[in-house]
């Protein structure tokens, strides 16, 4: 299959250039399961690359090009037969994965397993032994990749839960590189982490890293705990910190450290960006198609059972049926990008939300003016800016997310110091944007009654807030959080024997 980028551009699908063919031996290697973009097959046979979904990518993507890096990751399509790659300096090698293997790894392992037991096994976790030996098989294989794109000596950052048992496994293949690894979805509490039958292999993989990291230091400490408990190593025992005082696994000869580091987005370009005459206009304008509501509330967010989409659905009926929100004034607007859309949890979510999206339409809906607009499809970067700089308020309610970038990346649009982020105590986020709206999401009345504070906030008590999230997303934003972690690996790197 030939990665040839034809032109076409449905919404969303941002096309890729063509690429060129890479140069042997990079000095910065990214190992994530997903490429930043996926290819995908057009109608008429051919292929176009589009951005791939998730924050993930969001992240690393303007932090790898900076740095003229390789990527190693699956091209996001199954058997698909793709050379190596190279895109506007950045090196792009794609891993195949046959059909079997998607739905064993990816789907199976990945995201029926792991995904939902760090989730605060918000649905049961599915353990299947046959689903584990594909994960060590595609484990090894990402593992033997990226041994052999890697420059003697060089760093390589591998990424997430697909991939725990890399660090252990690229270690033996070439032990003259220096290896980190950094998880993006929470590390769970000691007690449900111990229900994975292969809990022991997931530990010692990880422990193959130089310095492995979490967003938050409750993760940290929490993988160093078991480090301890169950893999026997000793460790020390003082509190992580942000960015700074790392723990420490002895593992033989070698030293792990253990850190925190909150991952942010690339906060300068998106305020620009929202600066820009083309977004405020647009704003404007969507705000005009909205039928010019006296308040609009926004979600954005992959179509995930954590982001907890069904709760602000039932506090808005809910709200709307009690009378305290009145339905000619107010519009919800969902946007949600389609995700994991074979794993039978997602299929059963999707279907209770369009449920509820009908119902409340056809409870308090007009004909032309529906009270929730859901748009199943991904958006534009710069569209959703828009859409950000004309919500009143912006509707974030995991019941558990890593971080949540959705939440700064509105933060980072509201130059006009305008607007009010409802935000779940449960993401990542919720620890440095302590002047948002924090709910429980398990609270419903609490979240209906902090929505309608959110909504009626003085326009002096929403700048406030505003301005100290601001602060703190505008000074620490991706270039720090890949620089913070970069920098502990390369201080651990100078002092080994
Ligand atoms: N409907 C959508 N259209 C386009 N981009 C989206 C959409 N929903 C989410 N995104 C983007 O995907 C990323 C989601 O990151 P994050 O909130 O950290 O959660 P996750 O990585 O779990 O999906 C953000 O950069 C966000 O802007
Ligand atoms: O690759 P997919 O299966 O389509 O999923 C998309 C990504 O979702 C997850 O994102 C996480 O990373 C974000 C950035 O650190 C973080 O803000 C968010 O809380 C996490 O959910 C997943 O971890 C990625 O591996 C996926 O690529």
């Amino acid at each position: 299959m030939s990665p040839g980028a034809s032109s076409s551009n449905k919404p969303g699908a941002e096309a890729v250039p063509v690429p060129d063919t890479p140069e042997p031996g990079a000095q910065l290697v990214v190992v994530a399961n997903r490429l930043p973009v996926d290819l995908e097959q057009l109608p008429d046979g051919s292929h176009k690359w589009k951005r791939s979904p998730g924050g993930l990518v969001t992240a690393l993507e303007p932090v790898l090009r900076r740095n003229k890096g390789a990527w190693v990751g699956w091209p996001g399509v199954a058997d698909a037969e793709v050379e190596p790659i190279v895109e506007d300096g950045l090196s792009l090698y794609p891993v195949r994965l046959s059909e079997r293997e998607v739905a064993d790894y990816y789907e199976g392992f990945s995201n029926g397993t792991l995904w939902p037991l760090y989730h605060d096994v918000v649905v049961k976790p599915i353990y299947d032994r046959t689903w584990w030996n594909t994960y060590v098989e595609v484990n090894r294989r990402f593992a033997e990749a990226t041994a052999e794109v890697a420059r003697e000596g060089a760093t390589v950052w591998i990424q997430d839960y697909q991939l725990q048992l890399v660090p252990k496994m690229l270690r033996m293949l070439r032990p003259d590189l220096t290896i980190g690894f950094f998880l993006h979805i929470p590390f769970p509490p000691v007690e449900i982490f111990m229900q994975l039958p292969w809990r022991a292999e997931i530990i010692d993989g990880l422990l193959g890293a130089d310095l492995v990291g979490f967003h938050l230091p409750g993760g940290a400490q929490n993988f160093l705990y078991l480090a301890n408990r169950l893999a026997g190593h000793s460790t020390t025992r003082g509190t992580v910190g942000v960015r700074s005082k790392f723990g420490e696994v002895s593992v033989g000869f070698r030293t792990v450290r253990v850190g925190a580091f909150p991952i942010s987005i690339a906060s300068a370009e998106i305020d620009e960006l929202a600066r820009s005459k083309a977004v405020k206009a647009r704003a404007k304008q969507i705000r005009a198609e909205l039928g010019n509501p006296r308040r609009i509330m926004l979600g954005v967010d992959r179509l995930d059972y954590t982001k907890g989409i069904n709760i602000r659905l039932l506090a808005l009926q809910e709200l709307l049926a009690e009378g305290r929100l009145e339905p000619s004034e107010t519009v919800f607007v969902q946007l949600a990008t389609p995700s994991r859309e074979r794993v039978d949890h997602y299929i059963q979510m999707r279907d209770e939300i369009e449920r509820n999206v009908g119902r409340i339409n056809g409870d308090y809906g007009e004909v032309g003016r529906p009270v929730v607009h859901y748009i199943h499809r991904p958006i534009p970067r710069q569209e959703l800016i828009a859409f950000f700089a004309a919500a009143d308020v912006m509707l974030v309610t995991p019941v558990r997310d890593g971080m949540n970038l959705v939440a700064k990346e509105y933060v980072a649009s509201r130059n006009d110091l305008g607007g009010a982020l409802l935000l779940s105590e449960f993401t990542g986020a919720a620890m440095e944007l302590r002047q948002a709206y924090l709910v429980n999401p398990h609270d419903l009345d609490g979240v209906k009654d902090t929505l309608l504070e959110a909504l009626d906030q003085a326009p002096a008590e929403g700048k406030r807030r505003m301005k100290a999230m601001r602060r703190q997303v505008l000074a620490h934003d991706v270039d720090r959080w890949a620089r913070s972690f970069l920098d502990a690996l390369a201080l651990g790197k100078e002092s080994r024997p």
